[in-house]
């Protein structure tokens, strides 16, 4: 079952600059959840804290009643909980279909030794994830491109083996760093549609961070807007896009949103 992620008040410093202050925002289970704020709001500071990238100076992350804080990436990963990178972290010399098959062997419980000389019961799990791999690629529409190397493909394609990679974690919450920056409008299309079938198909719960505020707004149940490392305010679409706060927080920066408004 999908789990509630609870921030609480979470502060994180970099020496004299404090990039999160206080930031309480609940993710409920099952929704879209997207973060907006201008460049350096610490929106990637937020997902690097809740996933135990940097310790947060204060306050505490809980996912499903258990907390985070403190813990290692790896074991925040083991709760359910993926994500992928602003800067994609793909295996450039390998195929987008071997990189989605390294995200499943987390969930094999032995090592990539074992994986590789394909032993006993480790012979029968790599044939079963391998099946598994193949919804994927489809859902990802990386079917066609599945036995090229990852590092050959145009950005856009890249960032979705990278979601996909995470998906084959079978996350029950699936945290998105900027998935369409520097993207085509054909990519943007494929991630609001994917997106949307995530939340139709209930299997996993997404945090969105975009700069792409149009697509935000379109594919969220809520939004919660950054400035200058505060959570100004978390609401639903609509009424965040006319709240005078979010349009102050944008004006004067060079990122203005294109629309603020959601899409039909
Ligand atoms: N590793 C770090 N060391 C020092 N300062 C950092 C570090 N990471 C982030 N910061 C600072 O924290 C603040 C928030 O940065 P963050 O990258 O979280 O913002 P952001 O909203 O994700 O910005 P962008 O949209 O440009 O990616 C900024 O002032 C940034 O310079």
């Amino acid at each position: 079952m999908n789990g509630e992620l609870v921030i609480d008040r979470l502060g994180l410093r970099f020496g004299g600059v404090v990039a999160l202050r206080e930031v309480s925002i609940r993710h409920h289970p099952d929704e879209v959840l997207g973060i907006i704020g201008p460049n350096g709001a610490g929106k990637t500071s937020l997902i690097n804290a809740v996933t135990g990238i940097y310790p947060p100076s204060s306050g505490s992350v809980s996912y499903r009643g258990t907390p985070l804080t403190g813990r290692s990436p790896e074991s925040i990963v083991a709760t359910g909980i993926a994500r992928t990178f602003q800067h994609n972290q793909l295996c450039g010399d390998l195929t987008v279909r071997e990189n989605v098959l390294l995200g499943c062997h987390p969930r094999l419980g032995y090592g990539m030794g074992k994986a590789a000389l394909g032993i006993g019961p480790a012979r029968r799990a790599e044939r079963r994830l391998r099946g598994e791999v193949e919804p994927l690629l489809d859902l990802l529409n990386l079917a066609d491109v599945a036995a090229q190397q990852a590092g050959s493909l145009p950005y856009g394609l890249q960032k979705r083996v990278e979601m996909a990679r995470a998906l084959a974690l079978r996350p029950t919450t699936l945290l998105l760093d900027e998935p369409a920056a520097g993207t085509s409008d054909e990519d943007r299309a494929a991630l609001v549609r994917i997106i949307k079938h995530l939340r139709e198909e209930g299997s996993c719960s997404v945090v969105l961070i975009e700069h792409d505020v149009g697509l935000v707004m379109e594919v969220s149940d809520r939004v919660a807007v950054l400035d200058w490392g505060e959570c100004i305010m978390v609401d639903t679409p609509e009424v965040v896009a006319a709240d005078a706060r979010v349009l102050a927080a944008y004006l004067g920066v060079d990122d203005t949103p294109r629309d603020l408004a959601p899409s039909e």
